[in-house]
């Protein structure tokens, strides 16, 4: 369990609360001399939730045995080489905290790794900042990259020499000892041999920490590059099929709607569009040069003509609908399965599976806990019902089923057990194998807010989070707070930042990006804002989905298929809110919005 959470990413703001907390000299006495410290880590992680930081007691001492073993490095690197302050990016912090306490030389900490016990008469804060070298090594990549990025570090090629002990002051040095300055410390003769290799050791270990942080570098430049090309291409191939259906357009525009057109040349590169409408603004947000502005105006000449506002685009969400005829069998409009459902949350996985087949999904899954499996079945006998999240052997349970599978939506009703999360994470990346869009939506956006790696790149993926999930996720990958005055700029900078993964920013409006291009749906709903809205999105997004991806580019127009299905999902559940609040106003709940979707549905799409 714990080492699930070990690698979670740590955000420069929570690290730095962190950091205040544990700088604070009544934390510092208490854990100072202290061989047990868990109630002073208990204090900080209450304290750290106070907040607004959830943490573990336990995750909060991890994390400042690596900052610490970062910190020691850092100075070791300085009087080495100078140039090893990089390794700690919180280095003055530390320092301001550190330097306030008594000196613990370097050097001391190497000796005592080497003699092995030495350092259980020390402190256990002192234990900390020298024991486990690799794990804290691997935390301190943490600081710059998302935990599976985390660099593994060879051992070195030779044992480390570990001198027999059978002297009991070998065994045992003082705390004072510990702490006493090199310059003052009495000559160890015995250990003097021990030192000078280990002195090496510590230079080869400081090689081989820079070498394979390099080296990390260096593979990222790579696949970035290769991703880059990729993206290059498939903007191309993108781009000629706008072309095409730009001339298409410009070849059947008539003259009784000039007024609708920029003239008859195509609008200047980067030029305000003033015809996109109130409703839906299609901006391309990109400020890389030609191709991307290139292909805007490919797209604003097709659109321009096609798009003004929220009803003109619907008939692309009306392209993807699959025809109902007879010749059809069971699962073929869809298979959807909802990653979600625990003791406390069973409303939300239900909502999330019945709206898919309210849509038109023709099988709707459930894969929960045992404990939630029979109240899920029992709101509804539509539902297939799994539950296995808990079992031992989830993964393998799911994957039976995943490859028949259309769609995953990740997350409604999860919660944050690490251990259902664990299985999520993997769930999501079979998925990913398989080529299965993922819709990730509540407790599947806290996991990808901790390991954004998990998702990031997936352009079938698609990402629903409220305001608060938004600013949470947008923290942990853009490193930086919201800018609260522009949405639309967050949402197309997170989407480019998690590599042009499809983000539904749910609020007021509902901000849609592929860090191309930018949808406001701004239909009209209610006020109404009872919990479970959010999971009939999901849901209804998981189909809409498998719709728009097995299209093709031309029901869509050209646009990414993980947009049309966003717009669709959010002006349907929109417009649930809106029908249903006509009839039951305040007291309008979300089993009444679902309750909904047929006839919504059949205005928004089939009318
Ligand atoms: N019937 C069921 O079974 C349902 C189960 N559900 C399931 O519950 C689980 C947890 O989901 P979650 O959304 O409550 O958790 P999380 O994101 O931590 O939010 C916590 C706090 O964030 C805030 N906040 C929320 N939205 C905000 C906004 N738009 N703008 C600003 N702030 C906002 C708000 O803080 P407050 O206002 O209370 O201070 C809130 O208390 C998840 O599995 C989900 O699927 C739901 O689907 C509902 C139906
Ligand atoms: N202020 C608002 N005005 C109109 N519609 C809104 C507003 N806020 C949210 N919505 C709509 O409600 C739907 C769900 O968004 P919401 O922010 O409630 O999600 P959520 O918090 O994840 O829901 P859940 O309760 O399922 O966890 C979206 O379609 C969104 O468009």
């Amino acid at each position: 369990m714990l080492a699930n959470t070990r690698g979670f990413l740590w955000s420069d703001v929570e690290t730095r609360a962190l950091l205040d907390i544990w700088g604070e000299q009544d934390v510092q006495t208490a854990l100072d001399g202290n061989f047990r410290n868990s109630h002073v880590y208990r204090d900080v992680a209450c304290r750290l939730g106070e907040m607004g930081f959830d943490r573990t007691p336990e995750q909060c001492r991890i994390r400042v045995k690596g900052l610490k073993r970062q910190y020691y490095q850092a100075k070791e690197g300085i009087k080495k080489n100078g140039h090893y302050r990089k390794i700690c990016k919180f280095y003055d912090e530390m320092e301001g905290i550190l330097s306030n306490r008594p000196q613990i030389d370097p050097q001391d900490m190497i000796d005592s790794v080497a003699v092995g016990d030495e350092a259980l008469d020390g402190t256990e804060e002192e234990a900390e900042g020298i024991g486990h070298s690799h794990e804290a090594y691997m935390e301190s990549t943490g600081e710059c990259s998302y935990a599976e990025h985390t660099v593994k570090l060879e051992s070195p090629p030779f044992p480390i020499p570990v001198p027999s002990s059978s002297n009991g002051a070998g065994q045992r040095q003082s705390n004072t000892q510990t702490k006493t300055p090199p310059m003052a410390r009495p000559k160890r003769s015995k250990k003097r041999y021990t030192n000078l290799s280990l002195d090496k050791l510590m230079e080869k270990f400081l090689e081989q920490s820079m070498e394979a942080e390099e080296n990390f570098y260096k593979y990222e430049e790579q696949r970035l590059k290769v991703e880059d090309r990729r993206r290059e291409a498939e903007h191309l191939r993108e781009l000629q099929m706008l072309q095409v259906l730009g001339q298409m357009f410009a070849g059947i525009a008539s003259p009784a709607q000039p007024s609708t057109q920029t003239g008859s040349s195509a609008p200047l590169l980067g030029q305000h569009n003033p015809h996109h409408a109130d409703h839906i603004n299609h901006h391309n947000m990109t400020s890389a040069p030609s191709q991307p502005i290139v292909i805007e105006r490919a797209f604003t000449l097709s659109n321009l003509q096609a798009v003004r506002n929220m009803e003109n685009i619907l008939p692309l969400v009306r392209n993807i609908i699959p025809p109902l005829n007879s010749k059809k069998h069971k699962g073929q409009d869809g298979r959807v399965g909802i990653i979600g459902g625990c003791q406390e949350y069973t409303g939300a996985p239900y909502f999330a599976a019945v709206s898919a087949l309210k849509v038109g999904a023709d099988l709707s899954h459930v894969f929960c806990t045992k404990d939630a499996a029979a109240v899920i079945k029992s709101y509804s006998p539509e539902l297939i019902v799994h539950p296995v999240l808990d079992s031992p052997n989830a993964v393998e349970e799911v994957e039976k089923w995943l490859s028949r599978l259309h769609t995953v939506v990740v997350g409604p009703g999860l919660g944050r057990d690490d251990r259902l999360l664990g299985n999520a994470k993997t769930i999501i990346e079979k998925s990913k194998a398989l080529g299965i869009p993922v819709v990730v939506d509540a407790d599947g956006l806290w996991l990808i807010a901790q390991q954004p790696s998990i998702i990031q790149g997936y352009q079938r993926a698609i990402l629903t989070p409220n305001y608060m999930e938004f600013s949470r996720l947008y923290e942990a990958v853009c490193r930086d707070s919201v800018d609260s005055s522009d949405n639309q700029r967050n949402v197309v900078r997170l989407s480019q930042a998690m590599g042009n993964v499809t983000i539904v920013q749910k609020g007021e409006k509902d901000i849609i990006s592929d860090g191309d291009k930018v949808i406001v749906c701004s239909h009209e709903g209610s006020s109404r804002r009872c919990g479970g809205q959010g999971d009939l999105l999901s849901g209804s997004l998981g189909v809409l989905a498998h719709w728009a991806f097995m299209s093709g580019p031309e029901k869509t127009n050209g646009l990414n298929p993980s947009l049309v299905a966003a717009l669709g999902a959010c002006t349907l559940t929109r417009q649930c809110n809106h029908q249903a609040f006509h009839k039951h106003g305040r007291s309008t709940t979300t089993t009444d919005m679902i309750a909904e979707v047929g006839p919504a549905f059949k205005k928004l799409f089939e009318t």
